[in-house]
């Protein structure tokens, strides 16, 4: 069997609490293909963005073994980039749109080449007009777009995203799952996407994954089987997709009403 892209084992996680140490996860195996859209379903404080934190090597875990491609994970592993949902803090003020894009690569290669780069991220995020823009003239979505082309500049082969379109609205937020649906199929990038929206999951994804508890651990793991390229229209109406939505809305019916 192919290598996964990520592989937990027996993995706990624990943060110092004002009451102690908090054992946020506890035994989990996870593996993770890749290619492979997965999405992190999970009631308010469950461990997803610590999980996310851990599998891009931002936060250490207490026990069991992280692997990103065989390696184990011991910080940022190379070749993953990692989006934020606060776009207003991940972009500098006072850098344009081209020059925050940049950030991430331009230390590490020759101009022109951090040139194309910048060029076919912005490209892919639809963002090549406002290149000389500053972020703080752009909308919301624009915003979070930029944040996704800087990822997409280091050419990754994993992105970890933490409800990266958690504060957009409605349109802004369906236009950009469209354009990180394109961006997976042209990159064939491993995505892991926390989100609290059951909807987005299913749209997206080909695995769904839902923690709960305290310590958290897997208690649904979901195969998405909708045809692909989805469409915002037609395959929400498909039997299959508003039969995943009724099982997870009852997965989730006591969180949400309470
Ligand atoms: N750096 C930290 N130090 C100590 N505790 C933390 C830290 N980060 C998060 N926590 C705690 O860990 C728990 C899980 O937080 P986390 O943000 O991972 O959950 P989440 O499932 O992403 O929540 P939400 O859906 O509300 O964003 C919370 O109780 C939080 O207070």
């Amino acid at each position: 069997m192919a290598q996964p892209a990520f592989c937990c084992e027996r993995v706990r996680i624990e943060l110092p609490g004002a009451n102690g140490t908090l054992r946020l996860i506890d035994g989990l195996d996870l593996e993770i293909d890749r290619g492979d859209f997965v999405s992190v379903l999970g009631g308010s404080g469950t461990g997803k963005t610590t999980l996310l934190r851990v599998l891009g090597g931002l936060t250490a875990y207490s026990a069991g073994i992280v692997r990103y491609e065989g390696e184990v994970v011991s910080g940022p592993p190379p070749g993953t980039g990692i989006v934020f949902q606060d776009y207003g803090h991940a972009l500098l003020t006072w850098r344009t749109v081209r020059r925050n894009v940049s950030l991430g690569i331009e230390a590490r290669m020759p101009e022109a080449e951090v040139a194309r780069r910048v060029g076919k991220a912005l490209q892919m995020v639809d963002l090549e007009q406002s290149r000389d823009e500053y972020p703080w003239r752009l909308s919301g979505g624009m915003q979070q777009r930029v944040q996704i082309a800087r990822s997409l500049a280091m050419e990754p082969s994993a992105l970890l995203m933490d409800e990266p379109f958690g504060a957009l609205d409605a349109m802004s937020k369906a236009a950009l799952q469209d354009q990180l649906l394109t961006v997976q199929r042209e990159t064939a990038a491993t995505i892991l996407f926390v989100t609290h929206d059951i909807e987005e999951a299913i749209y997206l994804s080909d695995r769904i994954i839902v923690l709960n508890g305290r310590p958290a651990r897997i208690r649904l793991d979901l195969k998405i089987d909708l045809p692909r390229p989805r469409n915002q229209v037609l395959t929400k109406e498909l039997p299959e997709y508003l039969r995943l939505r009724h099982s997870l809305y009852e997965a989730f019916k006591d969180e949400l009403h309470g």
